[in-house]
């Protein structure tokens, strides 16, 4: 019935925007309109295409014999004054599905989950809240819907995230819905959902605050591009397209940050003090000469010297404008010194005293000199136009200024900063650029001459079309006079027309916020939230004034050196203590056997941390227990290949990773490759391969079926942080974890029990 609903509900809006189509427009209005209208035909078939897997996937009965059924949409019956069919899961009726627990039933006597494959029931399990309840039994370990929560848990990985709507459990829940208006901190160890989680509530809030969201957007923010991809399925198939994905490293219009460097000066350019470094910059590039500047101008000999400059200087700052806009201002002060010198030495009348020159001559002598090449050159060279790039690029290839923007720094931290002009930009150049753009302020001159000759190029497209319109409009109707058609151009003429392609070129809001550096987001949502540095924060704040944040990280497993331990350190700032902590405290991926070990090591070799760690609980066990194996250092790699061959075939259509410290990623991988032909190796693998070879860094936030961790001494080694690394790589598993080294093991793992040459259990 319910699928019979949505495929009427599909016909009706397919048969719409088939006859939107067919409109040939007529006015630019109604082609406007006409675009608009089957925009919005286009989305809900999107949503409806989104619902078609799983529609339905619980019911609840409750006490008072009320049958509710719960879906990924809303349907209504029409012919039964708008009767709900199926519940949203994100409406507030839905709630008791994920909540209702024996002890607290909220009025459900009955909880369903339905599992379907297509379009047929091929399992339910059911749980009785009144029964448990009469049995005095309390909802045993708090998990609602467990058959439905452990099959998918136990079911093979992908290497794609999947949503979790069917299962989301109460903790959770609390956190999707949660109705906190300012920054929402969801710490939580690993496998706890947090990324889940985060996605969920961007699709909640979508859904409860359409109309406000719908027109700011929401930014998504993940720690690197594969993540992305991983995760990148979530929210279309809950529904929802409108959402801007992305990396810190992206969210600057027109850079592509792809200039490697090495962790020390990433760390050092994500401290607080970067932003007085950036501004010192800026203010160093406002000079006054230390000797008279001499300008010749009109066969006289000008001179600008240093008290004028240093006037016009402060009076250019003490507007409080930014660099850019406040440079009018020091021109403007220069030219009038100079003008004032320019009509004393032609002007001076040499009889009577006074001057001959009025006040038109001496506007005149202004606009030359505004006009003269050797003036420009000075002002050029006393307050440059300066783009963030430029200034960014001068700050790290030219020792001086360095050194004279960032006196805090040691002399060798300024060495580490120093490179090539040439080579692009790094990910932590990024939140500099941006800073430098706020100091600066617009230089739009370059830009606004490219957008003036992109709007002629529109405005003769769109004179074209509306000749086109007119032409064919007077053919429709032979040759006849059409009022209505010649009012076309009339009504709307060829310039506003323009600006309407422009805005239909950015069809989507986030396609606009991705292309505008000043967009403010209506929600940000911040994954592996304690990987940022504080001047990633800050570029982040800027995003988002109205602070309606969600960040879910967790700080023991920060990798970044620029990354926090302290939520509290990161949002003082910016929220003082307004800001609200929810925990996470279950781990559903990775089974007891594993998490233990990762405790252990978390244990042994964390360092301090607010809120201290407490590792999660896992929800199952796998049977498995993690294993280790010791290999001479020469037999590493081909051990390591025995063994991938030996996982792939104990997951059967699961992920197999090999997880290993960067500098033996490129040995091993080949290794591996040798061995098992489709697997990928690298920095950014395709995670949808049987096996993939990555550095330890890049594993956060994914998971596979099984997980071998090669050599954990250099994980430790290779990083400050690598604690933290070697947490994450342990608790990447769903199924079976080893561990293989040819150095001594930290003792957390040194009691795992021996590799048994690849026989199989678990
Ligand atoms: N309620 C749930 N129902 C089904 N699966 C769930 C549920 N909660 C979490 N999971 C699954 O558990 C796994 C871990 O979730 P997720 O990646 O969101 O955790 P995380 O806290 O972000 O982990 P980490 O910090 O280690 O990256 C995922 O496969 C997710 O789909």
């Amino acid at each position: 019935m319910l699928y019979g609903r949505l495929d009427g509900l599909r016909g009706e809006v397919s048969a719409r925007l088939a006859g939107v189509l067919r409109e040939s427009g007529g006015t630019p209005q109604a082609v406007l309109e006409r675009d608009v209208a089957a925009a919005r035909c286009a989305e809900q078939l999107a949503r409806f295409d989104a619902a078609e897997n799983k529609l339905c996937f619980g019911r609840l009965d409750l006490a008072d014999g009320e049958r509710r059924y719960v879906g990924r949409l809303g349907l209504f019956d029409e012919s039964d004054d708008y009767e709900p069919l199926l519940v949203d899961w994100r409406a507030p009726a839905a709630r008791p599905f994920y909540v209702a627990t024996a002890a607290a039933p909220e009025g459900v006597r009955r909880r369903r989950h339905i599992r379907t494959s297509g379009r047929t029931v091929v399992a339910i399990d059911d749980e009785l809240l009144d029964l448990a309840a009469a049995d005095g039994a309390d909802g045993g370990d708090g998990l609602v819907g467990e058959a439905a929560l452990l099959a998918a848990l136990s079911a093979d990985r992908t290497g794609r995230m999947n949503d979790i709507v069917e299962t989301i459990q109460a903790e959770q829940d609390r956190v999707i819905r949660s109705e906190h208006q300012g920054v929402l901190v969801v710490q939580g160890g690993p496998g706890t959902g947090k990324t889940a989680v985060a996605l969920h509530r961007a699709a909640f809030l979508l859904y409860t605050r359409r109309e406000r969201l719908a027109r700011r957007g929401v930014l998504v923010v993940g720690p690197n591009a594969g993540f992305l991809r991983y995760v990148g399925q979530v929210l279309p198939s809950l529904g929802e397209t409108g959402v801007l994905l992305s990396t810190i490293a992206d969210l600057y219009p027109g850079i592509s940050a792809r200039r490697a460097e090495t962790a020390e000066a990433a760390e050092i350019k994500g401290r607080p003090v970067m932003a007085e470094v950036v501004a010192a910059a800026v203010r160093d590039r406002q000079r006054v000469p230390d000797e008279p500047w001499v300008i010749e101008f009109d066969d006289q000999v000008l001179s600008l010297d240093r008290e004028t400059c240093e006037r016009a200087r402060e009076r250019a700052r003490r507007t409080g404008r930014r660099h850019n806009e406040a440079r009018e201002v020091f021109v403007a002060e220069v030219v009038e010194a100079l003008a004032r010198q320019m009509a004393e030495l032609v002007g001076a009348d040499v009889h009577g005293g006074g001057n001959l020159l009025d006040e038109e001559d001496v506007a005149e002598i202004r606009r030359e000199l505004r006009g003269d090449r050797a003036v420009r050159e000075a002002l050029g060279a006393l307050w440059p136009v300066l783009t963030p790039r430029r200034l960014v690029a001068d700050l790290f290839a030219r020792p001086e200024l360095l050194a004279s923007a960032a006196p805090t720094l040691t002399e060798a931290e300024r060495g580490l900063l120093l490179r090539e002009r040439a080579g692009g930009w790094s990910p932590a150049d990024v939140p500099l650029l941006d800073e430098a753009a706020e100091l600066l302020g617009a230089d739009d001159r370059v830009a606004r001459t490219r957008a003036e000759r992109e709007r002629r190029d529109r405005v003769a497209y769109a004179e074209g079309v509306l000749e086109i319109l007119a032409g064919s409009a007077t053919q429709d109707v032979e040759g006849e006079d059409d009022p209505e058609v010649v009012l076309a151009s009339d009504l709307v003429d060829a310039g506003a027309l323009a600006d309407r392609h422009e805005d239909r070129a950015h069809a989507t809001v986030a396609e606009r916020a991705a292309a505008d550096r000043t967009w403010t987001f209506g929600h940000v949502i911040v994954d592996e939230a304690q990987e940022l540095s504080a001047m990633a924060w800050r570029m982040l704040m800027r995003r988002c004034p109205s602070r309606s944040m969600t960040l879910v990280g967790d700080v023991a497993q920060t990798g970044d050196l620029a990354g926090t331990s302290s939520w509290d350190d990161v949002l003082r700032p910016y929220v003082a203590d307004r800001w609200r902590l929810e925990r996470l405290t279950v781990n559903y991926r990775t089974p007891a056997e594993i998490m233990a070990v990762a405790a252990a090591v978390l244990a042994d070799l964390g360092p301090p941390l607010d809120p201290p760690p407490e590792p999660p609980t896992s929800v199952r066990t796998s049977g498995a227990e993690p294993w280790r194996c010791a290999a001479p250092r020469a037999e590493l790699a081909d051990r390591l290949a025995r063994m991938t061959v030996e996982e792939v075939a104990a997951v059967g259509e699961g992920r197999v990773a090999v997880i290993a410290p960067a500098s033996l990623v490129a040995e091993l991988g080949a290794a591996v490759l040798a061995a098992v032909p489709g697997a990928s190796v690298g920095e950014d693998p395709d995670l949808e391969r049987p096996v993939v070879v990555l550095p330890v860094a890049r594993a956060k936030g994914l998971e596979f079926d099984s997980v071998l961790v090669v050599e954990p001494a250099l994980v430790l080694a290779e990083s400050p942080r690598g604690a933290n690394d070697l947490y994450v790589a342990l608790t990447r598993a769903t199924r079976r974890l080893g561990v293989l080294h040819s150095a001594a093991p930290p003792s957390a793992l040194a009691g795992l029990r021996e590799w048994d040459g690849g026989r199989r259990d678990g």
